[in-house]
């Protein structure tokens, strides 16, 4: 039997981290943002409904869709907003659920589904269990302004823009604590592989 895991955390709480550590471990990856990004490509059913919905105009000359126009205009309208997800969301929970039916088939015994939004757009179903990447909010905070470059302001107000972490713990079936070295976070990641026989 396949077990398969969601993976979550919030901006800069160490999920890539992680994600990279299981991947080193030679554990395969689904990466929701990876297919975000694909099902959206030319020729691609979601692309043809996102021309149809927005019009040619949020096209590049290389028809490829311009994703900074897309996003200044549903960053302004709720109403466009939830119609490009109600495009992208299902196409991207759609070819999620065929590469991990195509890792199943070929005998793959653990499957990691990346999913930022796992517990926002409630697609716990989609896996077995569930692994939260946490960091308390000062380090998250510190991280997020060294990785992005960003000032303090602007650091919290990305990270007040999401579900609080501490909200997802009771959510979560295992949690690693990110907060101390790299190294304390591979010890908690051995542990649980160890735990759920992650392999
Ligand atoms: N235990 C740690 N100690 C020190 N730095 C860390 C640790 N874990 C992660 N970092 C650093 O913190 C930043 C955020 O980590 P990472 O990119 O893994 O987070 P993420 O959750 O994938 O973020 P996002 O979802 O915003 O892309 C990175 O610059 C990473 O190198």
């Amino acid at each position: 039997m396949a077990l398969t895991i969601g993976l979550t955390g919030g901006i800069a709480s160490g999920k890539s981290t992680v994600s990279n550590m299981l991947k080193d471990m030679g554990i395969v990856i689904i990466d929701a943002d990876v297919i975000a990004r694909k099902v959206v490509e030319d020729g691609q059913d979601a692309y043809n409904q996102i021309v149809q919905a927005f019009g040619e105009d949020i096209l590049l000359s290389d028809q490829t869709i311009d994703r900074t126009k897309l996003g200044s205009i549903v960053f302004y309208s709720e109403e466009k907003r939830l119609l490009l997800n109600s495009i992208v969301h299902p196409a991207v929970r759609k070819q999620m659920l065929a590469e991990k039916e195509e890792y199943i088939a070929n005998g793959t015994s653990t499957i990691v589904l990346d999913i930022p939004l796992l517990f926002e757009s409630k697609l716990t179903s989609m896996v077995d269990r569930t692994i939260l990447v946490y960091v308390d909010y000062e380090t998250q905070l510190k991280r997020l302004m060294d990785r992005n470059n960003l000032s303090k302001q602007d650091a919290e107000a990305r990270i007040n823009s999401q579900m609080p972490l501490k909200e997802k713990i009771p959510l979560a079936d295992a949690v690693i604590y990110n907060n101390g070295t790299i190294e304390e976070t591979r010890i908690q990641l051995q542990a649980l592989s160890k735990e759920w026989d992650i392999q």
